[in-house]
């Protein structure tokens, strides 16, 4: 049974004060940071919930508001493997949330939550939470974990993160001791795994040149130092914009947001010709290229990078001749696509079309929608024009990958 009398007795701090509508979108929720006190309190037990309705998974949560600027701040949750929010819990959020007035009203919701999905308010409830570098953060991982215990959940808090690096060590947690094990669910783990990835596939390439990385004077600053640290000197950088202390600095005239909107090199960086520089955004989840051409700006944005994947995946691809094992034993060629959003540059996907004949698919903005697309296939790379996207590899092609000669 939910102990109401300790979640009323802790919410006493947390409750709305200011009349404010709340609305889980695309990311989360997002605005002025001094608004969003109730809204964590409200955010601990969604994540609570959707805790116990995986019957005890993790669940994460990231506090962040990614490029905006450094007064507004936010939350997002993260499933057990490291996806966004199922959309169907997003309304939940958005109710909880609004229901902050009182702990009458935030009670009869979180009631009416667990009657709809059936929810066993017994299963444990285990939560991991991790912020970005905005003064906000710290008072509202305490507004969140309050909630959290008051319900009688875990809560662990991985402090200042990257939003990959909270994805990353949900999936981890998650998979522990499993055939699936993504790796250690820890910071050092994580470096070591993009560090050992980056020597394996730059071994005999010749050395190039620094790379000038603006952090946006957020976490991903930081996390680079780290990385290089697993590094060894395989990858020659400098960091620029890497200043996590002064106030009103994070993503001003900076980040990957800055450059692409702006078309222009961020300010902190002077770059000469030819020399190649990247931004990242307030929680190193996007990043844009650029460097100078006989003085000309070129920005190799999401849309180039998910060309250079495409291309690159589907040369290898070639030259292995892959096949890979379907459902009824069958082997065919391993399926490459590309997700992007109706803002991608349109000569961008004519080429991956016409040229590479890989197929293109369209989503809505947002990254869970472009995700969810790119699952369809073996290899599915997705990225946005601004900057965020990966590559996903299914089970079967990871299985083909590492059964295949050569
Ligand atoms: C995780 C996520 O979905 N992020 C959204 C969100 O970006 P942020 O970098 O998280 O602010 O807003 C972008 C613009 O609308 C959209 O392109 C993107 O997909």
């Amino acid at each position: 049974m939910v102990d109401s009398a300790k979640i009323t007795a802790a919410f006493a701090t947390h409750k709305l004060t200011k009349p404010t509508q709340f609305q889980y979108g695309t990311a989360g929720f997002r605005m002025d940071a001094s608004l969003l006190d109730p809204v964590l309190f409200a955010v601990g037990l969604l994540a609570v919930l959707r805790s116990k309705w995986h019957k005890g998974k993790t669940i994460g949560v990231m506090v962040t508001a990614s490029h905006n600027p450094e007064n507004d701040n936010g939350a997002k949750a993260v499933e057990p493997l490291g996806e966004m929010l199922v959309q169907s819990w997003e309304a939940y959020a958005t109710e909880l949330a609004n229901a902050t007035s009182s702990a009458a009203e935030l009670l009869a919701v979180v009631e009416s939550i667990i009657q709809k999905e059936n929810i066993d308010w017994n299963q444990p409830a285990r939560i991991v939470v991790a912020r970005d570098t905005r003064p906000s953060g710290q008072a509202l991982v305490a507004s969140l974990t309050d909630a959290v215990l008051a319900t009688g959940g875990e809560i662990k808090d991985f402090g200042l993160f990257t939003t990959p690096q909270l994805h990353y060590v949900v999936r981890c947690i998650n998979t522990l001791g499993t055939p699936d094990s993504y790796g250690e669910p820890t910071e050092e783990a994580y470096y070591e795994k993009l560090a050992t990835a980056f020597k394996k596939i730059t071994t005999g390439l010749p050395r190039l040149s620094p790379i000038l990385i603006d952090g946006a004077n957020g976490i991903g600053a930081p996390a680079m130092e780290k990385l290089a640290k697993h590094l060894g000197g395989a990858l020659a950088y400098e960091v620029a914009n890497g200043d996590t202390v002064s106030k009103g600095k994070l993503n001003f005239e900076c980040g990957a947001d800055f450059v692409k909107i702006k078309q222009i090199a961020p300010s902190g960086i002077t770059l000469k010709d030819g020399q190649r520089a990247c931004s990242l955004d307030g929680d190193a989840d996007r990043i844009v290229f650029y460097f100078f051409e006989n003085g000309t700006f070129r920005l190799l944005d999401g849309d180039k990078i998910a060309t250079l994947a495409a291309e690159f995946i589907m040369d290898l691809a070639k030259q292995a001749n892959l096949l890979v094992e379907r459902q009824d034993g069958s082997k065919t060629p391993l399926n490459i696509g590309l997700v992007q959003t109706a803002y991608a540059n349109g000569s961008s996907t004519a080429y991956v079309k016409d040229t590479l004949q890989v197929p293109v698919v369209f989503t809505p903005t947002g990254v869970k929608h472009l995700h969810h697309a790119a699952e369809a296939f073996d290899v599915g790379v997705y990225f946005e024009a601004n900057g965020h996207g990966t590559v996903l590899f299914s089970p079967a092609a990871v299985k083909a990958f590492k059964t295949s000669k050569g």
